[in-house]
Protein backbone atom coordinates (compact mmCIF):
# COMPACT_ATOMS: atom_id res chain seq x y z
CA UNK A 1 0.00 0.00 0.00
CA UNK A 2 1.13 3.25 -0.83
CA UNK A 3 2.59 5.37 1.49
CA UNK A 4 0.17 8.89 1.98
CA UNK A 5 2.18 11.50 3.24
CA UNK A 6 2.85 13.99 0.87
CA UNK A 7 6.04 14.15 -1.26
CA UNK A 8 4.45 18.02 -1.71
CA UNK A 9 5.55 21.08 -1.39
CA UNK A 10 8.36 20.85 -4.12
CA UNK A 11 11.18 23.42 -3.21
CA UNK A 12 13.95 24.31 -5.52
CA UNK A 13 16.78 26.05 -5.20
CA UNK A 14 19.73 27.35 -7.00
CA UNK A 15 18.76 25.29 -9.75
CA UNK A 16 21.27 25.34 -12.45
CA UNK A 17 22.17 23.13 -15.72
CA UNK A 18 25.32 23.42 -17.36
CA UNK A 19 26.10 20.98 -20.81
CA UNK A 20 28.70 21.95 -23.56
CA UNK A 21 29.91 24.45 -21.51
CA UNK A 22 27.12 26.32 -21.38
CA UNK A 23 24.92 27.84 -18.37
CA UNK A 24 21.62 26.42 -19.59
CA UNK A 25 19.56 26.83 -16.42
CA UNK A 26 20.81 29.41 -13.65
CA UNK A 27 19.86 30.11 -10.40
CA UNK A 28 16.39 29.12 -10.63
CA UNK A 29 14.36 28.96 -7.32
CA UNK A 30 10.27 28.09 -6.70
CA UNK A 31 8.30 26.28 -4.41
CA UNK A 32 5.15 24.30 -6.10
CA UNK A 33 2.56 23.99 -3.13
CA UNK A 34 0.18 21.04 -3.09
CA UNK A 35 -3.10 21.60 -5.56
CA UNK A 36 -3.35 23.74 -8.41
CA UNK A 37 -2.02 24.19 -11.69
CA UNK A 38 1.16 25.67 -12.64
CA UNK A 39 2.17 26.79 -15.84
CA UNK A 40 5.68 27.35 -17.00
CA UNK A 41 5.96 30.18 -19.83
CA UNK A 42 8.88 31.95 -21.74
CA UNK A 43 10.13 31.88 -25.42
CA UNK A 44 11.86 28.78 -27.07
CA UNK A 45 14.91 27.91 -25.79
CA UNK A 46 14.63 29.48 -22.08
CA UNK A 47 15.16 26.65 -20.57
CA UNK A 48 11.35 25.21 -19.57
CA UNK A 49 11.82 21.44 -20.67
CA UNK A 50 15.13 22.02 -19.13
CA UNK A 51 13.76 22.66 -15.72
CA UNK A 52 10.77 19.86 -15.99
CA UNK A 53 13.71 17.30 -16.51
CA UNK A 54 15.33 18.65 -13.69
CA UNK A 55 12.51 18.26 -11.51
CA UNK A 56 11.47 15.00 -12.72
CA UNK A 57 15.03 13.09 -11.79
CA UNK A 58 16.22 12.84 -15.63
CA UNK A 59 18.78 15.57 -15.30
CA UNK A 60 21.17 16.09 -12.60
CA UNK A 61 21.61 19.81 -11.90
CA UNK A 62 25.17 20.94 -12.08
CA UNK A 63 24.14 23.45 -9.05
CA UNK A 64 21.63 23.49 -6.22
CA UNK A 65 18.59 21.20 -5.25
CA UNK A 66 15.22 20.03 -5.83
CA UNK A 67 13.45 18.73 -2.64
CA UNK A 68 10.09 16.86 -2.06
CA UNK A 69 8.72 17.51 1.31
CA UNK A 70 8.59 13.59 2.27
CA UNK A 71 11.92 12.33 -0.27
CA UNK A 72 11.23 8.90 0.74
CA UNK A 73 8.26 8.99 -1.24
CA UNK A 74 9.34 10.20 -4.24
CA UNK A 75 10.52 7.46 -4.96
CA UNK A 76 8.31 4.54 -4.28
CA UNK A 77 10.43 1.09 -5.48
CA UNK A 78 10.31 1.74 -8.90
CA UNK A 79 7.19 4.23 -9.14
CA UNK A 80 7.85 7.83 -8.27
CA UNK A 81 4.83 10.14 -7.10
CA UNK A 82 5.56 12.33 -9.70
CA UNK A 83 5.36 11.52 -13.41
CA UNK A 84 6.15 13.59 -17.01
CA UNK A 85 4.09 13.85 -20.10
CA UNK A 86 5.92 14.66 -23.03
CA UNK A 87 5.45 16.79 -26.07
CA UNK A 88 5.71 13.81 -28.26
CA UNK A 89 4.13 10.23 -26.33
CA UNK A 90 6.18 7.52 -26.60
CA UNK A 91 3.94 4.30 -27.14
CA UNK A 92 5.11 0.83 -27.78
CA UNK A 93 4.31 -1.36 -30.43
CA UNK A 94 1.34 -3.01 -28.64
CA UNK A 95 -2.79 -2.61 -27.70
CA UNK A 96 -3.44 0.80 -25.90
CA UNK A 97 -4.32 -0.95 -22.36
CA UNK A 98 -1.06 -2.53 -22.87
CA UNK A 99 0.95 0.12 -22.68
CA UNK A 100 -1.09 1.20 -19.50
CA UNK A 101 -0.08 -2.07 -18.18
CA UNK A 102 3.11 -2.15 -19.05
CA UNK A 103 3.86 1.05 -17.30
CA UNK A 104 1.90 -0.47 -14.26
CA UNK A 105 4.05 -3.34 -13.91
CA UNK A 106 7.18 -0.90 -14.36
CA UNK A 107 5.97 0.70 -11.64
CA UNK A 108 6.07 -1.98 -9.43
CA UNK A 109 2.17 -2.61 -9.25
CA UNK A 110 1.13 -6.59 -8.77
CA UNK A 111 0.59 -8.38 -11.83
CA UNK A 112 -2.90 -9.17 -10.56
CA UNK A 113 -4.43 -5.64 -10.22
CA UNK A 114 -2.85 -4.09 -13.69
CA UNK A 115 -5.40 -5.28 -16.27
CA UNK A 116 -8.03 -3.75 -13.92
CA UNK A 117 -6.01 -0.43 -13.01
CA UNK A 118 -5.43 -0.34 -16.62
CA UNK A 119 -9.16 -0.19 -17.86
CA UNK A 120 -9.66 2.09 -15.02
CA UNK A 121 -7.80 4.84 -16.36
CA UNK A 122 -9.24 4.08 -20.32
CA UNK A 123 -12.77 4.59 -18.59
CA UNK A 124 -11.24 7.45 -16.89
CA UNK A 125 -10.53 9.55 -19.75
CA UNK A 126 -13.19 7.84 -22.28
CA UNK A 127 -10.99 5.89 -24.06
CA UNK A 128 -12.40 2.75 -22.90
CA UNK A 129 -13.48 2.07 -27.37
CA UNK A 130 -9.77 2.92 -28.00
CA UNK A 131 -8.06 -0.37 -25.40
CA UNK A 132 -7.61 -3.10 -28.28
CA UNK A 133 -6.62 -1.03 -30.51
CA UNK A 134 -2.74 -0.49 -31.45
CA UNK A 135 -1.21 2.60 -29.50
CA UNK A 136 1.24 3.87 -32.37
CA UNK A 137 -1.69 3.79 -34.69
CA UNK A 138 -3.69 6.30 -32.62
CA UNK A 139 -4.16 10.15 -33.47
CA UNK A 140 -1.64 12.21 -31.70
CA UNK A 141 -4.38 13.68 -29.56
CA UNK A 142 -5.84 9.74 -29.17
CA UNK A 143 -1.71 9.00 -28.04
CA UNK A 144 -1.57 12.35 -26.09
CA UNK A 145 -4.52 11.58 -24.03
CA UNK A 146 -3.31 7.62 -23.51
CA UNK A 147 -0.04 9.24 -22.72
CA UNK A 148 -1.87 11.31 -19.69
CA UNK A 149 -3.77 8.34 -18.40
CA UNK A 150 -1.35 6.07 -18.42
CA UNK A 151 0.56 8.78 -16.02
CA UNK A 152 -2.55 8.80 -14.16
CA UNK A 153 -2.61 4.93 -13.96
CA UNK A 154 0.33 5.42 -11.55
CA UNK A 155 -1.34 7.58 -9.19
CA UNK A 156 1.45 10.61 -9.18
CA UNK A 157 0.79 13.29 -6.81
CA UNK A 158 2.10 15.39 -9.28
CA UNK A 159 2.33 15.33 -12.68
CA UNK A 160 5.15 17.44 -15.02
CA UNK A 161 4.07 18.32 -18.32
CA UNK A 162 6.42 19.46 -21.39
CA UNK A 163 4.04 21.15 -23.94
CA UNK A 164 1.60 18.58 -23.70
CA UNK A 165 -0.89 19.88 -26.60
CA UNK A 166 1.43 21.95 -28.79
CA UNK A 167 0.94 19.34 -31.95
CA UNK A 168 -3.33 19.54 -31.56
CA UNK A 169 -5.72 20.54 -33.29
CA UNK A 170 -8.24 22.77 -31.74
CA UNK A 171 -10.79 20.10 -30.51
CA UNK A 172 -8.11 17.52 -28.93
CA UNK A 173 -6.45 20.63 -27.77
CA UNK A 174 -9.84 20.83 -25.70
CA UNK A 175 -10.14 17.55 -24.75
CA UNK A 176 -6.80 17.88 -23.26
CA UNK A 177 -7.45 20.68 -21.31
CA UNK A 178 -10.45 19.60 -20.25
CA UNK A 179 -8.51 15.88 -18.74
CA UNK A 180 -6.02 18.32 -17.21
CA UNK A 181 -8.64 20.14 -15.32
CA UNK A 182 -10.80 16.54 -14.40
CA UNK A 183 -6.60 16.01 -12.71
CA UNK A 184 -6.22 19.08 -11.00
CA UNK A 185 -9.99 18.82 -9.73
CA UNK A 186 -9.17 15.44 -8.22
CA UNK A 187 -6.13 16.76 -6.46
CA UNK A 188 -3.28 16.02 -8.86
CA UNK A 189 -0.62 18.96 -8.76
CA UNK A 190 0.03 19.80 -11.82
CA UNK A 191 2.98 21.97 -13.37
CA UNK A 192 2.89 22.32 -17.31
CA UNK A 193 5.64 24.21 -19.70
CA UNK A 194 3.03 25.60 -22.56
CA UNK A 195 3.75 28.18 -25.51
CA UNK A 196 -0.19 28.69 -25.21
CA UNK A 197 -0.75 31.81 -23.78
CA UNK A 198 -4.78 31.26 -23.91
CA UNK A 199 -3.96 27.77 -22.10
CA UNK A 200 -2.11 29.69 -19.60
CA UNK A 201 -4.87 31.79 -18.65
CA UNK A 202 -7.66 29.18 -19.18
CA UNK A 203 -5.54 26.78 -16.47
CA UNK A 204 -3.02 28.40 -14.68
CA UNK A 205 -3.05 29.12 -11.01
CA UNK A 206 0.46 30.15 -11.01
CA UNK A 207 2.91 31.19 -13.42
CA UNK A 208 6.61 30.88 -13.58
CA UNK A 209 8.05 32.96 -16.33
CA UNK A 210 11.58 31.71 -17.75
CA UNK A 211 14.18 33.95 -20.15
CA UNK A 212 17.35 32.87 -20.79
CA UNK A 213 17.72 30.00 -18.43
CA UNK A 214 16.28 32.25 -15.45
CA UNK A 215 13.11 32.74 -13.77
CA UNK A 216 12.07 35.99 -13.85
CA UNK A 217 9.07 36.56 -13.09
CA UNK A 218 6.74 34.17 -10.74
CA UNK A 219 3.17 34.61 -8.84
CA UNK A 220 -0.36 34.10 -9.34
CA UNK A 221 -1.93 34.13 -13.30
CA UNK A 222 -4.05 36.23 -12.72
CA UNK A 223 -1.21 39.18 -11.55
CA UNK A 224 1.17 37.92 -13.84
CA UNK A 225 -1.49 38.38 -16.95
CA UNK A 226 -2.92 41.70 -15.23
CA UNK A 227 0.25 43.38 -14.23
CA UNK A 228 3.64 41.98 -15.54
CA UNK A 229 6.34 43.17 -13.50
CA UNK A 230 9.09 42.59 -16.11
CA UNK A 231 9.78 44.06 -19.64
CA UNK A 232 10.30 40.43 -21.09
CA UNK A 233 6.87 39.76 -19.86
CA UNK A 234 5.36 41.99 -20.76
CA UNK A 235 6.85 41.78 -24.50
CA UNK A 236 5.82 38.36 -24.23
CA UNK A 237 2.22 38.74 -22.88
CA UNK A 238 2.06 41.20 -25.98
CA UNK A 239 3.17 38.43 -28.23
CA UNK A 240 6.51 40.65 -29.33
CA UNK A 241 9.37 38.30 -30.52
CA UNK A 242 11.83 37.22 -27.78
CA UNK A 243 14.82 35.47 -27.32
N1 LIG B 1 21.48 18.38 -23.33
C1 LIG B 1 21.68 19.60 -23.83
N2 LIG B 1 22.90 19.99 -24.23
C2 LIG B 1 23.12 21.22 -24.72
N3 LIG B 1 22.14 22.15 -24.87
C3 LIG B 1 20.93 21.82 -24.49
C4 LIG B 1 20.60 20.52 -23.96
N4 LIG B 1 19.29 20.49 -23.67
C5 LIG B 1 18.79 21.69 -24.01
N5 LIG B 1 19.77 22.50 -24.50
C6 LIG B 1 19.63 23.92 -24.89
O1 LIG B 1 19.20 24.60 -23.72
C7 LIG B 1 18.29 25.65 -24.04
C8 LIG B 1 17.02 25.49 -23.24
O2 LIG B 1 16.34 24.33 -23.70
P1 LIG B 1 14.86 23.94 -23.26
O3 LIG B 1 14.53 22.71 -24.05
O4 LIG B 1 14.77 23.85 -21.80
O5 LIG B 1 14.03 25.19 -23.80
P2 LIG B 1 12.47 25.44 -23.77
O6 LIG B 1 12.25 26.69 -22.99
O7 LIG B 1 11.74 24.23 -23.33
O8 LIG B 1 12.21 25.75 -25.31
P3 LIG B 1 11.01 25.39 -26.29
O9 LIG B 1 9.92 26.34 -25.91
O10 LIG B 1 11.58 25.68 -27.63
O11 LIG B 1 10.65 23.94 -26.10
C9 LIG B 1 18.11 25.58 -25.53
O12 LIG B 1 18.95 26.53 -26.12
C10 LIG B 1 18.55 24.18 -25.90
O13 LIG B 1 19.07 24.12 -27.21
Amino acid sequence: MRDTVSILPLTVEGLGFEAGGKQLVADVGFTVPRGGITAILGPNGSGKSLTLRLCHGLLEPSAGRVAWAHPANARHGSAKRHAMVFQKPVMLRRSAEANIVHALAAGGVARRTRQDLARQAMERFGLAALATRPARLLSGGEQQRLAIARAWALKPELMFLDEPSSQLDPGAVRQIEAMLETLAAEGVTLVMATHDLGQARRLAHRVLFFHRGRLIEQGPADAFFASPSTPEARAFIAGELLW
